[in-house]
């Protein structure tokens, strides 16, 4: 060890990452060369020499250490991969290199979408009149139905994930497989039609793309409602399915490139559910425009003129909300009543009729932690399909900080140091009875999954920070 304490391996490492700060293309490569040194070894902090160069706009040490094989996916302890610290300090000549990788910065808007945010149908509305191309669509070879029972969405029993849980995968049917369920439903069925479009292979996230194919091509989407026919039928259709009955945990570990069509179905179902009547009058709402429209049947029912909300499917705008202290070091959690375990999440709550996503955030902060928000800044929003939520995401900053807990909503509300968060985000894997015992193993407290928005914002407020 010398006079800093450092081993000779670690004084290596620590000329390695200057260099890689500085641009020194050529003792990088002799590094990489000799072995001294692993390509992606870290400092105390997570940071590789990747991210050095990064931080400091290095594009030509980021190709070479790219060409050597480097691992872009590596988080500091701080969240944040080598793209996102290219993204936070604007090094566009760096983001290239990465790009090409396959390595993109989720901090970047255009590269963000919350789970049950793509959807990649075209919902082809201008067709949910037409019923004759309807009924054509719906008997096509490559159309897919979605089977839905009291809104549990019909899967093909999965492999195991953990101890209790297993991925969820929608089993997609054809006309001639459930043919003898719509003989059996009749005219009064609930058949929604979804859209047009093909689930991508690969692509899990990002904007929904454009398609090159000729859209009458592309397979049609229907949902249908088989509540009222027996569980034992609809299972016999096929070997090995069964009924996601619960939402928890199964809603939350489907394929996320299918996630966003299975939210679109379930949140309309959820609507036909709840609203079989004309909320006007109260007379008999018939189904109409492919399942997006319930027209009341009684004749002069004042729904049936001007511009009526009461007659189209509904969403419920949320807004949620990572306030962030006056200095920029913690952020206010709470915990709802019935939160499993040591779960701490953002504020969260519905907007009320006349007010602005600034004045929600700030009047729900109010009401539930007494704390005071000034500034309001839109991150993204997320589909919530229980029952039909928009649940849009922002982050808050606080003009005060004391905390009284709205004790009929919350069990309670607490600042966390941005290196609590941080350890709770990139710890260990959470123990699997974590969600059901309070005394499991692990840390005092965590957040929702990746799947909930209050993780992405919580993940959004630690890639803002600078360094850590
Ligand atoms: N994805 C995520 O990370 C999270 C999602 N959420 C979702 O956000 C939604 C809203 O959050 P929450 O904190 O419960 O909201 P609020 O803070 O607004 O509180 C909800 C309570 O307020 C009452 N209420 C007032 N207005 C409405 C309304 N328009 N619709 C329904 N209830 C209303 C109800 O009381 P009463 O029951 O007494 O009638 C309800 O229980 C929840 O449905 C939850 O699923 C919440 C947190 C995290
Ligand atoms: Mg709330
Ligand atoms: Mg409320
Ligand atoms: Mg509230
Ligand atoms: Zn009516």
């Amino acid at each position: 060890m010398d006079a800093d304490g450092l081993t000779p391996q670690k004084q290596f490492q620590e000329h390695f990452f200057t260099c890689a700060s500085r641009g020194d293309v050529k003792t990088i490569e002799d590094v990489l060369q000799q072995g001294t040194v692993k390509i992606d070894a870290t400092n105390d902090h997570g940071w590789t020499a990747l991210m050095f160069a990064a931080r400091t706009g290095q594009d030509k040490v980021v190709r070479l250490l790219l060409d050597h094989g480097c691992d872009t996916t590596v988080m500091n302890k701080s969240c944040q991969t080598a793209a996102d610290i290219a993204a936070f300090w604007n090094h566009t000549a760096v983001l290239t290199e990465l790009e090409k990788k396959g390595q993109t910065s989720d901090s970047q808007p255009q590269n963000f979408c919350n789970y049950f945010g793509y959807n990649p149908l075209d919902r082809y509305a201008h067709k949910r009149k037409d019923e004759q191309w309807l009924e054509e669509k719906l008997r096509d070879q490559s159309t897919v139905i979605l089977l839905f029972h009291d809104l549990g969405l019909v899967v093909t029993k999965g492999e195991k994930l953990a101890a209790q849980s297993r991925a969820t995968q929608p089993c997609h049917f054809t006309f001639k497989d459930t043919s003898a369920l719509f003989e059996e439903l009749g005219t009064e069925k609930i058949l929604l039609f979804l859209g047009l479009g093909r689930l991508q292979p690969d692509k899990t996230d990002g904007p929904s793309p454009p398609t090159s194919d000729k859209e009458e091509h592309l397979p049609a989407w229907f949902a249908l409602d088989v509540t009222s026919i027996s569980q034992e039928k609809i299972l016999s259709i096929k070997e090995g399915l069964e009924i996601a009955s619960s939402p928890f945990p199964g809603l939350f570990q489907l394929p996320e490139k299918e996630a966003g069509i299975v939210a679109q179905a379930r949140s309309l179902l959820a609507w036909h559910q709840r609203y079989k009547f004309c909320p006007t009058c109260g007379s008999a709402a018939a189904v109409e425009e492919a399942g997006y429209k319930r027209r009341c049947q009684k004749e002069g029912c004042p729904s049936l003129k001007g511009v009526h909300n009461t007659s189209y499917p509904r969403t419920d705008p949320v807004v949620i909300m990572l306030i962030v202290s006056q200095d920029g070091k913690k952020c206010l959690l709470g915990r709802g009543k019935r939160f499993p375990g040591r779960m701490y999440s953002c504020l969260a709550g519905f907007m009320e009729p006349g007010e602005t996503i600034e004045d929600a955030v700030r009047r729900e902060v109010y009401e539930e932690s007494g704390v005071r928000v000034g500034r309001v800044q839109y991150h993204s929003s997320q589909p919530f399909p229980l029952p039909a939520s928009l649940m849009i995401g922002c982050l808050g900053y606080a003009t005060s900080e004391t905390i009284s807990v709205d004790k009929e909503e919350l069990e309670d509300a607490q600042w966390f140091t941005r290196q609590q968060v941080a350890e709770v985000q990139t710890g260990a894997p959470l123990p699997t009875d974590a969600l059901t015992n309070p005394r499991a193993e692990g840390p005092s407290f965590f957040l929702p999954p990746a799947q909930a928005i209050a993780h992405q914002l919580v993940k959004a407020w630690l890639r803002m920070s600078p360094n850590l």
